[in-house]
C-alpha cells in the first residue's frame, strides 16, 4: 500500500506537486498518468525518499521511506534507467545492492533469471542496450522481493517484445498481491496494463478511478484522458515541429492534443533534466 497525503513540492517558483493525495492498493496495477511536467516523477521520488516534500507525506507500508528498516525489502523502484556504474557487471551491481540491503546473495541469480539477463550477467553494464538496462533496473527493484513496486516509464524506448514483457510482468506482480504503481505516456499501453488510474495535471489530482470507468467517459481511454487533462497540459517542448503553436496557455482542440500526444509517444527519452 502507498499512501500519498497532501504532498506539495516546490522548486523555486515552480510548484511541481500541489496538495496531492491518493492511495495505491495491493493486488492491482495502478497507472500514473499525466502530461509532461505534471509531477509524476517528482511524486515517485518523494515516495522513495529521494525528494523531501514541502508539505504532506508519502507512506509505504504505513511508514515514510526513511523510517523503513530494510527499504529494499519493502519497496522497489525503477525511476531512471542506467543508475548503475557502467564499469560494473550486472551481477556485481546487484550483489553490492543485496549486501547493503540485507538480502541473501542467492537472490541475485534469481532476479537475473527473472528479467532474462542470466546469459549476460558478467558483462559490463555500460555496454547494455536500453532494453537490457531497463531489465537490470527492474532486477534491482525486484531484488528484495518487495510488496510495493514503482516503475517510472519502464517501457520508454523498448521494442514491442520488451513492451509486452513489461506488461506481463506488471500484471503478474499485481496478481501476486503486490502494490504496483506504473507511470507511462503510452495511454494505449496503459489501457492494456492497468486496472486503476491516478491522473494528475500541473501537480494536482484530476482523477482516481478505474480504467474501465475513465474509458466510459469518452470514446476511448485516450479521449477521456485528453478531456481530463486538456486544460492542465503544459507542453514546453515547442522546439519539436509537432508542438508548433502549443504554448502553456494554449487550450487546444482534440486534434491538437492528438498531435502532441503522438509526439510525446515518439520522443525517445526525456530531455528536460
Ligand atoms: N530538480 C528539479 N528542479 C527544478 N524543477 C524541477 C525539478 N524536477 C522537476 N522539476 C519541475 O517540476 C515539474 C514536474 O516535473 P516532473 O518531472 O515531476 O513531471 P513528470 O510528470 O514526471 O514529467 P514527464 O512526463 O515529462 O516525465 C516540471 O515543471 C519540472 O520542470
Amino acid at each position: 500500500m502507498i499512501e500519498v497525503q497532501g504532498l506539495t513540492k516546490r522548486y523555486g517558483p515552480t510548484t511541481a506537486v500541489e496538495a496531492l493525495s491518493f492511495e495505491v492498493r495491493p493486488g492491482a496495477v495502478t497507472g500514473f498518468l499525466g502530461p509532461n511536467g505534471s509531477g509524476k516523477s517528482t511524486t515517485m521520488r518523494m515516495i522513495m525518499g529521494l525528494d523531501r516534500p514541502d508539505e504532506g507525506k508519502a507512506l509505504v507500508a504505513g511508514r515514510r521511506y526513511g523510517e523503513l528498516r530494510w527499504p529494499l525489502r519493502e519497496v522497489g523502484a525503477l525511476l531512471e534507467a542506467r543508475t548503475f556504474h557502467p564499469g560494473r557487471s550486472a551481477r556485481a551491481h546487484l550483489t553490492a545492492l543485496a549486501a547493503g540491503g540485507g538480502i541473501r546473495p542467492a537472490r541475485v541469480d534469481e532476479v537475473l533469471a527473472a528479467v532474462g539477463l542470466s546469459g549476460v550477467a558478467g558483462r559490463r553494464a555500460g555496454t547494455y542496450s536500453l532494453g537490457m538496462a531497463q531489465r537490470l533496473g527492474i532486477a534491482a527493484a525486484l531484488l528484495g522481493d518487495p510488496g510495493v513496486l514503482l516503475f517510472d516509464e519502464p517501457v520508454n524506448g523498448l521494442d514491442p517484445e520488451g513492451v509486452r514483457w513489461i506488461r506481463e510482468l506488471m500484471k503478474s506482480l499485481a496478481a501476486e498481491g503486490r502494490t504496483v504503481l506504473l507511470s507511462s505516456h503510452l495511454i494505449s499501453e496503459m489501457a492494456l496494463t492497468a486496472d486503476h488510474l491516478v491522473v494528475i495535471g500541473q501537480g494536482r489530482l484530476l482523477a482516481d478511478t478505474t480504467v474501465r470507468e475513465l474509458t466510459t467517459r469518452g470514446r476511448s481511454l485516450e479521449e477521456a484522458f485528453f478531456a481530463l487533462t486538456g486544460a492542465s497540459a503544459d507542453y514546453r517542448g515547442a522546439a519539436h515541429p509537432t508542438y508548433r503553436g502549443a504554448t502553456a496557455d494554449h487550450q487546444g482542440t482534440a486534434a491538437d492534443h492528438h498531435e502532441v500526444a503522438s509526439a510525446i509517444d515518439a520522443a525517445p527519452e526525456r530531455n528536460d533534466r
